[in-house]
């Protein structure tokens, strides 16, 4: 087995829904997302002949994940007011909205099935909320 790693951090706010503590209520991370990719064997021919994938092509795929959510509010569908939303869109907040709760587990399913979307073989992603903490997603083996 063959495998690569590449990270990129975004920061950007949330609550959790229903959540009874301090995380019921808006606040920050600098999240940092690590991922994975494993392959039974190197590519054989070309440019990427004896490679996972290039290593280029693999951070800037997550690059160009981490920087749809960078300085985002990532919101849960439903989880606001429609009001509230309207407010936030007025004042000209950068949201971002997702069918689920904003947890570090989902956040790695939702880069794990968008970098999986974009060809690549994903084996997990990690996402940090803070720097001891992390939720990981891989593909059962
Ligand atoms: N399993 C999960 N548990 C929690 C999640 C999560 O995504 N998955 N998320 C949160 C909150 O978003 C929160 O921001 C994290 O809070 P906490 O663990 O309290 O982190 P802090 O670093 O702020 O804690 P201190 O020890 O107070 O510094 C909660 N749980
Ligand atoms: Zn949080």
């Amino acid at each position: 087995m063959y495998g690569l790693k590449t990270e990129s951090s975004f920061d950007a706010s949330h609550f959790l829904t229903d959540y009874h503590g301090k995380c019921e209520n808006l606040h920050g991370h600098r999240w940092r997302v690590v991922a994975y990719l494993e392959v039974a064997e190197l590519q054989t021919e070309g440019t990427c002949k004896d490679m996972v994938v290039d290593f280029g092509d693999f951070k800037g795929a997550l690059r160009s994940l981490t920087e749809r959510l960078d300085h985002h509010f990532i919101i849960e569908e439903g989880s606001l007011a429609p009001d509230t939303l309207a407010c936030l869109e007025r004042e000209g907040f950068a949201l971002f909205t997702v069918p689920f709760r904003t947890t570090a587990e989902n956040l790695a399913k939702w880069f794990f099935d968008a970098l999986a979307e974009m060809g690549l073989p994903v084996a997990q992603v990690d996402v940090y909320e803070t720097p001891n903490n992390c939720a990981f997603y891989r593909k059962e083996a």
